[in-house]
């Protein structure tokens, strides 16, 4: 391994400049990042997986430039309405009425597989889950100190007063503007954009999911849990803020006023607040309240290897929108092949990663820290990566180490992972690997006895079982991906 010869500053957009800034640490050394996490009543689709790419991408890229990470996302367990400001019921409490589930069991379903998701995309263990259900006493503690100054109670439950707070929406820019009409209309609000950080649990009603509190029974807002939990783990001010875009208009502006309410010392709460654009397709953005979305197990049961996703991300950048077509993944995955090929090529060659000395290599190194210090600008590091491999000439250790640098910031597995582990076989598949290695020996016995009518039999067969015969690939086969 390697210390890239880095002296590029890191500058991030920040959203609420909208500027492209430097990086400079809140505590010396160190990066306090929070993502706000997923809404565990139904699974991640890959748009949401995007933003966990992304919040990963972050990470890497502060650990690369040498900064102890300290990345925290949470689970939303309760609070996120079906509209994104006040309208609607409890995304957990609605699925859990329409399929007689307990909540607790549909979270700890959707948290598993949102789970297993993140291991499949190679995304790092952030430091801390924070579990929102976990938060409800501190969130009850943050809205009693900042009830008195800047929240007033009505029947459905304890609201913010935006007015309260300088600058109210200044991230989402627009918000004052758009802001009217897009909040449910609740009798005796003093602004159209205050919202409620407590809900009350109706008269007459209760809920699955409710707590105690100085405003009765009920359940916390959702901006609230983010504030409560941000706060209490990584402190405030911290350094950098993620959500994907939507988050820009409505719950990081709420979160904002919280913060700024709570610790009014410390402005936003975080000095960055970053976004990561949409992952779209035909009919917009990908989104679960839409019916039909795309998840990763799907991918897999197709035969695409998860990392082939994330590599997709990388191709483009954070901030633009990202179409999702079969097309543009399969062309990430036969991508992903031929770098899995050459670095396991190197491996070959190389015992060991050496230490980067090559001018040619350091030269790439520093390229590649230019990139990404660049607002993350993978799809160039990717690029350079690819520069390394083909510098044919130069010793295998040195490269291995580079790619290794490399691949620590990338997350595609690269030193770990063989050609034969992308093949993975699809759900459709009606043959498995031991019947296609016999067949393939059947096969080449047949060809040395010149038996071309067995030999071209066997390969139809294979063919239909869903199994491409590669002659002259040391691979020898490879499923066929139909989608
Ligand atoms: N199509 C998308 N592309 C990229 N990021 C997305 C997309 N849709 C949602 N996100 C982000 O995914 C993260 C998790 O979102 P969350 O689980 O709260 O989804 P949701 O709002 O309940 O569902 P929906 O997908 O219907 O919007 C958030 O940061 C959100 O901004
Ligand atoms: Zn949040």
């Amino acid at each position: 391994m390697t210390s890239a010869p880095d002296t590029a500053p890191l500058m991030l957009f920040n959203s609420l400049t909208r500027s492209l800034e430097p990086f400079q640490p809140v505590h010396a050394g160190e990066a306090r990042v929070y993502s706000c996490g997923p809404t565990v009543y139904n699974y991640a689709h890959l748009g949401n997986m995007r933003a966990y790419v992304f919040a990963d991408t972050l990470g890497r890229v502060l650990s690369f430039k040498g900064y102890k990470l300290r990345h925290i996302i949470n689970i939303t367990d309760v609070g996120h309405l079906t509209d994104d400001a006040d309208d609607g019921e409890d995304k957990l409490e609605k699925a859990a009425a329409e399929r007689a589930q307990s909540i607790w069991d549909i979270a700890r379903h959707y948290t598993e597989a949102f789970w297993e998701d993140v291991r499949a995309l190679n995304i790092r263990q952030p430091a801390e889950w924070s579990i929102a259900t976990d938060y409800v006493p501190k969130m009850i503690e943050f809205a009693k100190s900042i009830a008195d100054r800047h929240c007033y109670e009505l029947p459905s439950g304890l609201y913010f007063d935006v007015s309260t707070v300088s600058d109210y929406g200044s991230l989402a820019r627009a918000a004052t503007e758009a802001g009217e009409g897009r909040i449910e209309a609740v009798e005796g609000k003093r602004n159209a954009q205050d919202f409620a950080i407590w809900r009350k649990t109706p008269e007459g009603e209760t809920r699955q999911m409710e707590w105690d509190s100085p405003w009765g029974k009920g359940a916390p807002g959702w901006h609230l849990e983010c504030s409560v939990m941000s706060e209490a783990l990584l402190g405030f001010p911290f350094d950098i803020h993620t959500g994907g875009i939507d988050h820009r208009e409505i719950h990081h502006p709420n979160e904002i006023a919280q913060n700024q309410a709570f610790a009014c010392s410390h402005g936003s709460g975080a000095r960055f607040w970053m976004h990561n654009n949409f992952l779209i397709d035909r009919t917009g953005k990908m989104s679960k309240s839409s019916g039909e979305f795309l998840r990763l197990p799907l991918l897999m049961a197709k035969g695409i290897h998860p990392l082939a996703y994330r590599l997709m991300c990388l191709q483009a950048h954070y901030r633009s929108e990202l179409e999702f077509s079969w097309d543009n993944l399969l062309a990430a995955l036969t991508r992903l092949k031929r770098l899995v090929m050459a670095v396991a090529a190197l491996r070959g060659q190389a015992e060991m990663a050496g230490t980067v000395e090559h001018p040619r290599l350091q030269q790439l190194l520093g390229d590649f820290a230019s990139a990404v210090s660049d607002d993350l600008n993978t799809a160039k590091a990717l690029t350079v990566l690819d520069d390394v491999l083909a510098q044919k000439k130069v010793d295998a250790g040195q490269r291995l180490a580079a790619v290794a640098a490399m691949d620590a910031v990338l997350g595609l597995n690269l030193l770990a992972l063989e050609r034969a582990d992308l093949r993975l076989r699809p759900s459709s598949a009606t043959t498995d690997e031991v019947a296609i290695e016999h067949r393939l020996k059947l096969r080449k016995e047949a060809r040395a006895d010149k038996n071309f009518a067995a030999s071209d039999a066997l390969r139809d067969e294979l063919v239909a079982a869903g199994v491409e015969v590669m002659d002259g690939d040391p691979l020898g086969w490879e499923w066929r991906i139909e989608v």
